[in-house]
């Protein structure tokens, strides 16, 4: 597989945590998927091939149902491949891969600040450090007024806002995100997804993301389309 099925970012040097050039953050390998078994069988994903490295930024587009959302859990390893592999060649630590998910990923009992600061606390970053970081990410999405409320609280894309500033928060080396902005209005989607980019440039993380929007996908130096589980050749911005 030739360098970048997913190219570097169009925004800027990457500084903070990189690597060597060629570093391989996460391979797909025809990686497959297939759910279910007999005549129950759903395959998802068809023999996947696709590597990721600091500072790719990738949109996977297609219809409902083609498999991206599949395909990023393969990347994320919540998901095992029922074929081919799926190579992680330095082992991923508590805050190398940050998760922005469809469905809502907050902890009911904890609000909202806390929910951002919760994966640098759980690296052991010092409390007050991570509410001071979980606020300036908040801030990021607009979502800084929201810092004190319950999950219960706030609405879907409330909680969506606040799902990609726990990523920014955590500063990861590959940030998976699946439709990010499937739940914004097209102002706030801009938002958090500027906000992503920015993030991701800042700190030279790979930025993935599913969406099924043009005009997202369109922010992405590489695209690549799914259809019928089926991952479709590079195509790379002009
Ligand atoms: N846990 C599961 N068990 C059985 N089938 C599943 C499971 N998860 C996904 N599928 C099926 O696999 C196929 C791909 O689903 P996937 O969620 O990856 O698609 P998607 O492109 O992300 O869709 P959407 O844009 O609607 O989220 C679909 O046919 C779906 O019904």
């Amino acid at each position: 597989m030739s360098r970048a099925d997913a190219v570097p970012g169009r925004h800027g040097p990457a500084r903070g945590r990189t690597g060597p050039p060629d570093e391989v953050l996460v391979e797909c390998r025809d990686a497959a998927v297939t759910f279910g078994q007999g005549a129950h069988a759903v395959v998802a994903v068809h023999g996947a091939s696709l590597t990721v490295r600091p500072g790719d930024r990738l949109a996977i587009v297609g219809p409902s149902g083609s498999g991206k959302s599949t395909l990023l859990h393969l990347l994320a390893g919540l998901e095992r491949p029922t074929g081919g592999t799926v190579v992680r060649p330095a082992p991923a630590g508590p805050r190398d891969i940050g998760l922005v998910f469809q469905s809502d990923s907050l902890i009911p009992a904890l609000d909202v600040v806390e929910n951002t600061a919760l994966p640098l606390i759980l690296a052991d970053v010092p409390e007050e450090r991570a509410r001071r970081a979980a606020l300036d990410a908040l801030a990021l999405v607009a979502a800084d007024d929201l810092a004190e409320r319950l999950p219960e609280e706030i609405s879907g894309g409330q909680a969506q806002r606040v799902a990609a500033a726990r990523v920014l928060a955590q500063a990861p080396r590959l940030v998976l995100a699946d439709e990010p902005t499937g739940r914004l209005d097209h102002a706030t989607g801009s938002r958090v997804l500027d906000a992503l980019l920015m993030a991701a440039d800042r700190t030279g993380a790979a930025l993935v993301v599913t969406t099924h929007d043009p005009a997202v996908a369109a922010r992405f130096g590489t695209r690549r389309t799914m259809r019928d589980g089926r991952l479709l050749a590079a195509e790379e911005a002009s």
